[in-house]
């Protein structure tokens, strides 16, 4: 909570103002009843004209400055709300950004959006409310009450005793509320959850004939979400009429007291009228509070929840300062006794590995699905830290290098080719920042992607995504190459990377890479590709099976033969390797 307000210190100066303002709207709304008392009592009653237009005046008059007031802090209102909300927003964002693997493992990505978006949504508004409407309707409760008690003490007591019990019982709905609110944002998360899931595997739903199973787990999540907020808001729904049920008691026993103390000459007509005057607006704002209560309900629950992001700690260490010793050279990869399980799992999915990839070299992981290559990829950037053993990059330990300086080195092509929406362009530029046109189309043509872009309507400037053009599998992998290429990277990672691509266009694409002065690791399930690497290395259940050159590997991995047999038959086991060490 701590942390949030200190999103509104910059605001401190429009926040007194907006609240200044708020006090004078208040204050005139708090004398109106004097004067009226003053009117009936002096002007009317008397029948002084000259006392009902002097304070007839005064009330319109201070109504206007009210009036303008209340346009005044309603835009500092606006302004500061909407300020608070742009810089929770941004620094959520950033934190998330610093976020591990890990980290995100324990937030789902819904309710991460779901954060950003709706719960700083909640908390914005109620920074507005608070600073145009929120603080009047306590203070006119506390206000009326005082004001009330300066005209008669003793009928004024009817107020003083029901407002306490009236208090009591709305914080009491408000600590519930909250709890429920809470529950009602994790529905919401759920909600956000299935809509993502439908949206990005929209294609498969289609192509599955699964609309009606997709729309029957919408349902769900929406009626549970439905189910949740009702209950909420029927919690706060009584609040009302207990609220009005009392204020109302409280009036009738004023009228009736008030008309006793008439009679007997302790109390004028205009003071009896001011303090019901003053029990109707009390009433009246004790019934704004029955929405404020959602409205702060809703945001202690969103304000725990954006907390708890910032309270997250970042558990993955930055490393020491970018040095002169530290700055990756060669990217020669030493693997000693490492193992790995990802977070919150009991499972080792890397056992003891050891192998050693000399700078400049290729190296080939082949292994079944699930064997551990991907996790093992994941190491080398530190997008998770090893459960034990090292890694080492030109001898240095990568959690001894600065993160940025060793990711700024690698060039990782994920699995599933990700592009962002935008120019053909500006996502090959996406790998390096002020990549020159040049550099840009150097990548794409040792990516074999520059002949394809040639031939869009648009060429380099072609949109991707929904407005342009959408890329088939093999290109889209290409693309994903060239990212990575235009850094010139120390270390190339490609992850099953040219699955999608025919034998030529795959030669050519490893031909070209030849160019490149780094160290490549190559994971693929062809041994045409695994072969044109210095070395390959068989995984299974995360553990190193077998490596070294194809012709050693045919000689002392039976796995290895049986898996070239499958792929070539029996000739494959004479092929000759062309070997792209450098
Ligand atoms: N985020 C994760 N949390 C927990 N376990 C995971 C996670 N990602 C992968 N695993 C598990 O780790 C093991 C190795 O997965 P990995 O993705 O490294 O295999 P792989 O060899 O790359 O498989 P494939 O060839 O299918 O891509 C699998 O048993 C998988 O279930």
């Amino acid at each position: 909570m701590k942390k949030l307000s200190s999103f509104l210190k910059p605001y401190w100066l429009l926040i007194i103002l907006a609240l200044f303002l708020m006090i004078v709207e208040l204050g005139v709304e708090l004398l109106q009843p004097l004067f009226i008392a003053k009117i009936i009592d002096d002007g009317i009653l008397q029948k002084d004209l000259s006392v009902v237009i002097k304070w007839g005046s005064v009330m319109v008059g201070l109504s206007v400055f009210s009036f303008l007031g209340g346009i005044v802090n309603s835009f500092t209102a606006s302004h500061v709300s909407q300020s608070f909300g742009h810089d929770v927003r941004k620094s959520l964002f950033s934190k998330i950004q610093a976020f591990s693997f890990a980290n995100l493992n324990n937030i789902p990505t819904s309710s991460l959006i779901t954060r950003m978006t709706n719960d700083v949504t909640q908390l914005q508004n109620t920074v507005f409310m608070g600073l145009r409407i929120m603080a009047r309707a306590p203070l006119i409760v506390i206000g009326g009450a005082i004001m009330a008690m300066t005209v008669d003490l003793k009928l004024s007591l009817v107020l003083v005793i029901s407002i306490p019990v009236l208090i009591f019982f709305l914080v009491w709905v408000m600590k519930r509320a909250a709890k429920l609110f809470k529950l009602v944002q994790k529905k919401l998360d759920d909600v956000n959850n299935v809509m993502r899931e439908n949206l990005t595997g929209m294609r498969l739903i289609k192509a599955f004939l699964r609309k009606e199973h997709e729309i029957g787990r919408f349902d769900g999540a929406n009626d549970e979400l439905k189910r949740k907020t009702v209950t909420s808001l029927r919690l706060i729904e009584t609040t009302m009429p207990v609220l009005m049920l009392v204020m109302n008691g409280a009036i009738l026993i004023i009228l009736w007291l008030g008309s006793g103390f008439i009679e007997t000459g302790d109390i004028q007509v205009g003071e009896v009228v001011a303090i019901v005057n003053y029990a109707t607006r009390i009433a009246a704002s004790l019934s704004v509070f029955s929405w404020l209560i959602t409205v702060i309900s809703r945001a202690k629950a969103s304000a725990e929840r954006v907390t708890e992001i910032f309270g997250t700690p970042i558990d993955i260490d930055e490393g020491r300062k970018e040095t002169a010793t530290n700055v990756l050279k060669g990217g020669g990869i030493k693997f000693v006794d490492v193992s790995f399980r990802y977070p919150g799992s009991d499972h080792a999915v890397l056992k003891h590995l050891n192998f050693t990839i000399d700078p400049g070299g290729s190296l080939a992981i082949i292994g079944a699905t699930g064997s551990g290559k991907t996790s093992l990829f994941q190491l080398i950037p530190r997008l998770y830290e090893t459960d034990g053993g090292s890694i080492l990059i030109d001898e240095q330990d990568v959690k001894d290098i600065p993160l940025d300086s060793l990711r700024k080195r690698i060039g990782y092509v994920p699995q599933e080719a990700l592009l962002f929406s935008g120019t053909i362009k500006n996502n090959i530029a996406w790998g390096k920042e002020g990549a020159t046109d040049e550099e840009i189309k150097a990548a794409a043509m040792h990516a074999q992607v520059h002949e394809t872009v040639m031939k869009l309507p648009k060429q380099y400037e072609t949109m991707l995504g929904q407005k342009g053009v959408n890329l088939s599998g093999g290109q889209k992998q290409r693309l994903s190459i060239a990212r990575a290429l235009v850094r010139k990277p120390t270390i190339l990672l490609l992850d099953d990377s040219t699955s999608a691509l025919d034998l030529k266009t795959e030669s050519k694409l490893l031909s070209a890479l030849k160019s490149y002065t780094c160290t490549t690791i190559i994971i693929t399930q062809k041994i045409s590709t695994a072969m044109e690497a210095d070395k390959i290395l068989l995984l299974e259940n995360g553990e190193v099976l077998a490596e070294g050159k194809h012709e050693d590997l045919i000689q002392s991995s039976e796995l290895y033969r049986k898996i070239v047999h499958s792929q070539f038959g029996e000739e494959g086991i004479s092929f000759e390797p062309k070997n792209i060490s450098r």
